[in-house]
């Protein structure tokens, strides 16, 4: 049977989503999108030839709902759905915070919900989305959630109370990078390299240090001392980076990360 897919409130992630999922064999056809504005539904028809619909519609006609809009947007989206859900459409939610029982006391009783936290290098099919169940949600939904957000990277089934962690630590996670990635070009820049070539001298470290990582069955430590020389160049470096209390930064960064996460859960920002 043809399983239709609608994505609530297609902005940056729902956008993702749609285009890996495209990617990775989904029929257009079989997709629908919802947005606010027309220009962006116009948009995303072109683009990639899905068919924008209301809300209403979105939950007419599709199997699964995959709400992508932000947390403090989630409960006028819910009202606005609740009247059109029928207990038989599985519900996927990808906004930080939101827990499922926010989703399920404001639909038909017993619609099975499930919450996701996907991350934007879905984009490159190299994705991390954690996924727990709600009160309803069977093996059989966690399958089909698994199905959507694992062709567009790995999934993780976690129980619900770690998803503002893992929230922290995942779907944030690739910002950070990002932000190691630009504060060591600007040091490229204070050693006299081009901006081009110390953005490409420390992207392609990344992606090296990031394949070891995933590849060499290594500890991270062991990997770091590896490139530690005694009285080398990087012991200086991790003496500042000591110094600097860097890795208590990230500690509490994340901290901050889950504790705004527990905040969004109640949909008021
Ligand atoms: N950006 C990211 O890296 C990640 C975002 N998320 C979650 O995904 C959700 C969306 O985030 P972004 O894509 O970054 O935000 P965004 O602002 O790009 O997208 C949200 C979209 O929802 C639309 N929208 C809001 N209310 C609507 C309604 N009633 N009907 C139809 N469309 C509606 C907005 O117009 C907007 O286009 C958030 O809840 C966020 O927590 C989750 C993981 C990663
Ligand atoms: O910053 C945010 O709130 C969203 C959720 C995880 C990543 N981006």
């Amino acid at each position: 049977m043809t399983q239709k897919v609608a994505v609530l409130g297609t902005g940056k992630i729902g956008e993702a989503l749609l285009s890996g999922m495209i990617r990775a064999g989904w029929a257009p056809a079989d997709l629908l999108v919802t947005t606010r504005r027309a220009e962006r539904a116009e948009e995303l028809r072109t683009r990639y030839g899905v068919d924008p619909v209301g809300n209403a519609e979105a939950a007419k006609q599709a199997d699964t709902l995959i709400l992508a809009c932000k947390p403090q947007d989630m409960g006028a989206l819910l009202d606005e759905l609740a009247p059109h859900v029928a207990p038989d459409r599985l519900v996927i939610s990808a906004a930080a915070g939101i827990t499922t029982a926010f989703i399920e006391e404001r639909l038909a009783e017993n619609t099975p919900v499930i919450r996701v936290m996907p991350n934007t290098p879905v984009l490159v099919d190299e994705g991390m989305s954690v996924i727990s169940a709600g009160t309803h949600a069977s093996r059989e939904h966690l399958t089909h959630a698994e199905d959507i957000f694992g062709a567009v990277g790995k999934t993780l089934r976690v129980p619900e109370t770690q998803q503002d962690a893992c929230t922290a630590l995942s779907g944030s996670g690739p910002a950070y990078f990002y932000y190691l990635v630009e504060a060591m070009t600007d040091a490229g820049i204070l050693l006299g390299l081009p901006r081009d070539k110390a953005h490409d001298l420390i992207v392609q470290a990344a992606i090296g240090a990031a394949v070891m990582l995933r590849d060499s069955g290594e500890h991270p430590v062991k990997l770091r001392e590896n490139v530690t020389s005694p009285a080398g160049t990087t012991i200086n470096a991790i003496r500042e980076l000591e110094n600097h209390g860097v890795r208590a930064a990230l500690i509490a960064a994340l901290e901050a990360a889950r504790d705004r996460s527990r905040q969004l859960a109640s949909g008021n920002g």
